[in-house]
């Protein structure tokens, strides 16, 4: 009779490993998909063992490159409570994907059962998904192959968003409990957010948005998201070819409009409309819209953010609420006049390093913790203990009975398990309906520092080391203090440099007072790093 350990190496034979070193970085792996496949089914058993780790629970795989090239592929995991995997866990992902041969990845794969002491009585329980790339459908193969290997059988969730795939792993978890989060299906996912945006919007409406897909995901699954939505906002989707593959992410999405600060160019802008483009998996979502001279204006993750928080802040005053604690969590991108923003708002701010694990962990020290990365990846996070205060709470006036009511809703129509385009998109709105805001309202807020982004290749990018929440380097010697003195010659002047933790780059990020300083002192830092 043949043993798992016959059936693993069988099966991962079929799987052979390129030419390569893998790391688990801050997406999990993302590269070329033709190198992805033996990662893939390591991976798969890697998610074997760790549901078996959490007692059985439903441990999610998620395979995307994001706001990455169509020919580019990815695959991370998701924890039981549609969190990032736990970090500790990254190192043996990256172990398993350099094991050199079959044997190998069985003996390290069984190595980690025994380190970890895992029964064989506890039942691993595996749920895939993927977005809509030519290479993920034989991607998910390997992924199943390597779960059937160890005698597993996942379920499969086809194409879905990144943030469909962490909710449903967390409503699997929490299913028959006291906090279960709801539906593990699409159609339960679209029921939440759906019936909490129509009870927010009852009797409110908006102008238009038009919706920018990337030709991704989130097209086919917002389309059928507005089919559960009241008619107070028409949302136009644009970009939702996902049948043409090498659309995806092509001049159109968050990250190109992001990056490039402008239009895509298919977007012929109506001044002052509302417009936002999502990433390739819709974890992320931006705005922008013209002024009445054309101009292009960027509401990005942290205009979303400090909207989100001073919506909720003030609903928590107005529901009668006192002692909440809420706070905002940004990364070293964040645009200092935003830090400053919510620092004039009251409101306790802090910076993580980049990776969307880093500002949810952070933003789990609040009552409500809203995080956003300036790229438009983030959510709002309600303790239990808040969920259950805001639950329990009552009102003395009717005026604080609708606070608390409309409180009730936003906490459902936010996905708590990661940062969702989809969900965020409808937040946005419901609270521009609320404050009956156009976009240049919302973005008068506060304005934006000139800002510039860029990467310079570089021979190791291992050989750069930050601190301070990534704001400083302490290696290479020297270097900072050169970054520091340009930094002195510009107004209003910020510069810092990082490795990427997803490609093999060096980023480059820097503000001052106008457009031409900011893209100047980019340009100087950048040539320090020749
Ligand atoms: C400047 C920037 O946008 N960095 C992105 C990018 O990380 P890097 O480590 O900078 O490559 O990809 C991450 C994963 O998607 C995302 O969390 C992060 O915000
Ligand atoms: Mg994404």
């Amino acid at each position: 009779m043949s043993s798992t350990k016959d059936f693993v190496i069988a099966a991962s034979s079929a799987y052979p490993k390129a030419d390569q070193t893998f790391q688990y970085g801050t997406a999990g792996f993302r590269m070329k998909a033709d190198l992805l496949p033996s990662v893939v089914f390591r991976v798969g058993l890697l998610a074997a063992l760790r549901s078996r780790f959490k007692g059985g629970q439903y441990v999610g795989v998620m395979i995307t490159a994001s706001h990455n090239p169509p020919a580019d592929n990815g695959v991370k995991l998701v924890d039981p409570m549609g969190e990032m995997l736990e970090s500790s866990w990254e190192a043996y992902g990256t172990k398993l994907a350099n094991a050199a041969s079959d044997e190998e990845v069985y003996e390290y794969y069984s190595q980690l059962e025994k380190d970890f002491n895992l029964k064989p009585d506890v039942q691993a329980q595996v749920v895939v998904g993927c977005d809509t790339r030519e290479s993920s459908p034989a991607l998910v193969d390997a992924l199943v192959a390597a779960v059937n290997a160890v005698g597993v059988k996942p379920s499969d969730y086809g194409i879905v968003t990144t943030p469909q795939l962490h909710y449903f792993v967390r409503c699997l978890n929490t299913q028959g409990t006291d906090h279960a989060y709801g539906e593990p299906s699409p159609e339960g996912y679209f029921q939440k957010l759906s019936t909490a945006y129509n009870q927010l919007m009852a009797g409110k409406s908006n102008s238009p948005v038009t919706v920018d897909c990337a030709n991704g995901v989130g097209g086919p699954q917002l389309r059928l998201l507005t089919k559960y939505l009241n008619d107070s906002v028409s949302v136009v989707i644009t970009n939702d070819d996902t049948q043409t593959f090498s659309k995806l992410n092509s001049q159109c999405g968050a990250d190109y409009v992001k990056t490039n600060q402008r239009l895509p160019p298919s977007t012929t802008a109506q001044p002052l409309a509302r417009y936002a483009s999502l990433d390739g998996d819709a974890d992320r979502i931006v705005y922008y819209y013209t002024d009445s001279s054309n101009v292009f204006h960027l509401l990005d993750g942290d205009k979303i953010a400090t909207l989100a928080a001073s919506f909720i802040v003030d609903l928590v005053r107005a529901s009668g609420i006192t002692d909440f604690k809420l706070g905002v969590v940004q990364t070293a991108y964040a645009n200092g006049n935003s830090t400053k923003y919510i620092e004039k708002l009251g409101l306790p701010v802090v910076c993580t390093p980049t990776g969307v694990k880093h500002l949810h962990h952070a933003a789990l020290a609040y009552d409500c913790g809203v995080y956003f990365e300036a790229n438009g990846h983030g959510t709002v996070l309600f303790s239990t203990e808040a969920l259950r205060r805001i639950s329990v709470h009552e009102p003395n006036t009717p005026a604080e009975k609708t606070a608390l009511t409309s409180l009730q809703a936003v906490t459902e129509l936010i996905n708590q398990t990661v940062g969702d385009a989809l969900s965020d998109l409808l937040l946005v709105e419901v609270i521009l309906a609320y404050k009956a805001w156009s976009p240049d309202q919302w973005d008068s807020c506060y304005t934006d520092l000139p800002n510039k982004l860029e990467k310079a290749e570089v021979a190791d990018r291992n050989k750069y080391k930050t601190t301070d929440a990534e704001r400083k380097l302490t290696e290479p010697e020297g270097l900072q203090d050169q970054i520091d003195a340009l930094v002195g010659k510009y107004r209003s002047a910020r510069s810092f440099v990082r490795p990427s933790g997803t490609e093999n780059v060096v980023r480059v990020y820097a503000e001052a007072a106008t457009k031409g300083e900011a893209e100047e002192l980019a340009q100087k830092v950048k040539a320090l790093l020749k």
